[in-house]
């Protein structure tokens, strides 16, 4: 099946910035494929080059198949909604909304367009703004209006830089909900850039994990959740961050912990006195006892989240938090002894880290 988009072997420098270096990146059709890295990874070079407005040094960009070097960004048929969204400020919402649909390639029968502005506004939550300039609208409603001039018009794909950025945290959660429902997006191909993993894994029918101009993994989110490439993806996912203890593969074959107070077994096979780091999420660990590895540590510091409780233990020489239902952490106090168990399925292993690479996952 020909790629909706494919990006291969994609060189960008700007100076003596290497943006892009050898990016290879395939969208299918009709996906909705998520773009995560940290500032500066290349995730806007990477769009503005699928739209042709940055041109590779090298490598190659593919829209449906067909090659797009010297195709100009307007006949490559997709629509791009930048951070720092372009609005015409002193016509209205309305007006903003209806210029894509006035273009020559676009044009709508006024009463068709009016359908398709009304239907997206309502989506997005600006029906009442439609009236009002755009200037004196605020950051988050501007940012909506400039979504919803990119998803107005019938494309081959989106590509949204952080479009729900200047959304407070919880409009923001809400139209990441409904994002994914608009009939437009859920019917065209979508490549979405963020910096935020929550909005990654909400989103992302894939996510592309994206570090200094290449990718390092793309996966489903259960893919980037349970089979993280390295330490970097693994800690770029879930809040609180996964535990990482150090230690070293023992002769017999098992996990001792750096300052010898924590022994596992290991899930995977790695030669002994190889240095490594195990991994458990704090949502994979339990307090009390369980069908799993059991550990005994002091209580360090409790901190509620809801209706669940984040509490730090002291093992050994290292800190892990776990999270707890309330119940089960009502009354833990700092110093207090407990006992956690850790099912073997929910380990992970990892290389050591290393200045400036992270330690690979070991294992299938
Ligand atoms: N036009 C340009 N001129 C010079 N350097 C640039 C230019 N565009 C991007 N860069 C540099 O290329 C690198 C990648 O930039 P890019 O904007 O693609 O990253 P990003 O992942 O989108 O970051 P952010 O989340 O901060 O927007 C950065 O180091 C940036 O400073």
């Amino acid at each position: 099946m020909t790629s909706a988009i494919a990006v291969r072997g994609v060189h960008k420098r700007f100076g003596k910035v290497n943006a892009l270096d050898g990016l290879d990146l395939e969208v299918r059709e009709g996906e909705f494929f998520c773009l995560l890295g940290p500032s500066g990874a290349g995730k806007t070079t990477t769009l503005k080059t699928v739209a042709g407005l940055e041109l590779p040094d090298s490598g190659t960009v593919e829209l449906g198949g067909a090659d797009m070097r010297g195709v100009e960004p307007y006949d490559r048929g997709v629509a791009m909604c930048f951070e720092s969204y372009a609005l015409y400020p002193h016509k209205s919402a309305y007006d903003n909304l209806a210029s894509p649909l006035r273009s020559p390639r676009h044009r709508l029968p006024a009463a068709q367009a009016r359908e398709r502005i009304g239907e997206i506004a309502e989506l997005l939550g600006i029906s009442a703004l439609l009236d009002r300039p755009v200037g004196r609208l605020s950051n988050g409603q501007r940012q909506r209006v400039a979504l919803g001039r990119v998803l107005v018009r019938p494309a081959r794909a989106f590509l949204l830089d952080e479009p729900l950025s200047h959304l407070d945290a919880k409009l923001r959660q809400q139209m990441r909900a409904e994002l994914k429902a608009i009939g437009a997006v859920r019917h065209t191909t979508t490549l979405y850039v963020t910096h935020d993993s929550v909005e990654a894994l909400a989103l992302g029918d894939r996510i592309g994990v994206l570090r200094d101009g290449r990718i390092v993994q793309t996966g489903t989110r259960e893919e980037i959740w349970y089979r993280p490439y390295d330490t970097e993806v693994a800690r770029a996912f879930g809040r609180p961050r996964i535990n990482l203890l150090p230690g070293a593969v023992t002769a017999e074959g098992g996990f001792r912990s750096a300052d010898g107070k924590v022994e596992l077994p290991i899930p995977a096979g790695a030669a002994p006195g190889t240095e490594v780091l195990i991994g458990v999420r704090p949502r994979d660990l339990s307090l009390g006892e369980g069908p799993g590895h059991q550990l005994t540590g002091t209580v360090y510091v409790t901190e509620v989240l809801g209706r669940s409780v984040e509490v730090t233990v002291r093992l050994g020489e290292q800190h892990v938090s776990l999270v707890a239902p309330r119940g089960d952490a009502a009354g833990l106090r700092p110093d207090d002894p407990v006992r956690l168990w850790v099912r073997p399925e929910n380990l992970l292993l990892f290389e050591a880290d290393r200045p400036q690479r992270p330690g690979r996952r070991i294992g299938q």
